[in-house]
């Protein structure tokens, strides 16, 4: 073969080859889920991401829900988005790890058709200096709280007379995607929602459901004002690999993601090269990034390889100067 033969089948033909078997392949199939006039569930919806969430779909033209444990945060929300869409939302006082109140709360709101579980609870803190109760809060909040809200509205989900798609979306993070100093219990909790996402689509599928997991970086809301005040220096150090954002950015990213029925939603350019890096066996509907994954998944094995040296040699140097130090 000559070079430019050779340059030819290499720059031109294989990638349209690999291109259109990725189109026959990708599963499930591509999906669009209109919000407007359904009903969306916002769990967290009273704070943060969750109501720049609920601010959206609210402005997007559907019918919102939120759920959160404070009534008063809970009232606010609702003033808040009246006051900004014209829009009424109904609001649900409940804990997630409570399942009577959950299913209580869900019957009362009607049939679901986006099933947005935002809610979660984050402290940044060494294994070592937590305790044990609130490890186990963070997994009752992140997982447990998930899978009592997924099976208490499953039923009336799967039961709907609306042949439109509906949605079910998990927002985990960047920590859920890899570990971070800090993050063991938090991360533990984020990476277990993928396991729980992965498998719920295959049991959903059938149904017209679709399952979507959105990957925030740090984004700038009460949650992490709150994270901040006692967040270890190496989780700021690891952390920063990654850039900050908004709520409303992020709420924007996750509700496109959604109505595309993406399985997995980055928020930002770190978060697509996470997203490439970990697509491991995710289920993946669109040929193109499915086409990125294949292409760039060496490289990115050599970038990760890259910031993991990067982060061992923060953590080296931070122990060093702090033995220095005493
Ligand atoms: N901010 C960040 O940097 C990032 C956040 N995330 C994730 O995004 C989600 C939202 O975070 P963020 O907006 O920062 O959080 P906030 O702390 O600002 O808001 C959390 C929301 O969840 C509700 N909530 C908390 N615990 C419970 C519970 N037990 N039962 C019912 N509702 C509960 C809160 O209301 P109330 O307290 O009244 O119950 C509030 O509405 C979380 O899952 C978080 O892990 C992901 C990546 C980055
Ligand atoms: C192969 C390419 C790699 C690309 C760069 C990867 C950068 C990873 C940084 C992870 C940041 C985690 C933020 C967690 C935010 C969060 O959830 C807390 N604020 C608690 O809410």
């Amino acid at each position: 073969m000559g070079d430019a033969n050779f340059a030819f089948f290499v720059l031109f033909l294989l990638p349209v080859f690999l291109l259109a078997v990725l189109y026959f392949l990708v599963r499930p199939r591509p999906v669009k889920i209109p919000i407007k006039n359904r009903h969306v569930f916002i769990t967290g919806g009273s704070s943060g991401i969750g109501l720049a969430l609920a601010h959206r779909a609210a402005a997007e033209g559907a019918r919102v829900s939120i759920l959160a444990r404070s009534p008063d945060k809970l009232e606010e929300a609702r003033n808040a988005i009246r006051l900004a869409t014209g829009m009424e939302v109904a609001a649900f006082a409940a804990d997630v790890r409570d399942f009577e109140a959950v299913k209580r709360a869900v019957d009362d709101a009607g049939p679901i058709d986006v099933l947005l579980l935002n809610h979660g609870v984050f402290v940044a803190l060494e294994l070592d200096k937590m305790e044990l109760s609130e490890v186990k809060f963070t997994m009752d909040v992140n997982l447990m709280g998930t899978l009592n809200l997924i099976k208490a509205a499953l039923p009336a989900m799967k039961n709907r007379n609306d042949p439109l798609p509906a949605s079910i979306a998990l927002v985990s993070s960047q920590a859920g995607q890899v570990g971070i100093y800090g993050y063991v219990a938090y991360s533990a909790s984020k990476f277990g929602l993928r396991g729980l996402a992965e498998s719920l689509q295959q049991e959903v599928i059938e149904d017209n459901i679709h399952v979507s997991m959105i990957f925030p970086p740090d984004t700038d809301t009460p949650g992490l004002a709150e994270e901040n005040k006692r967040r270890p220096e190496l989780t700021k150090i690891i952390t920063a690999s990654s850039g900050s954002m908004k709520a409303d950015e992020v709420a924007q990213k996750a509700l496109d993601g959604i109505k595309c029925g993406d399985f997995i939603v980055s928020c930002n350019f770190e978060g697509i090269a996470l997203s490439l890096a970990t697509a491991g066996l995710s289920p993946q509907r669109s040929f193109l990034m499915a086409f990125l994954e294949v292409v760039a998944a060496g490289i990115l094995r050599i970038v990760a390889l890259g910031m993991q040296w990067t982060w061992y040699r923060s953590i080296e140097k931070y122990h060093s100067q702090r033995k220095g130090a005493s």
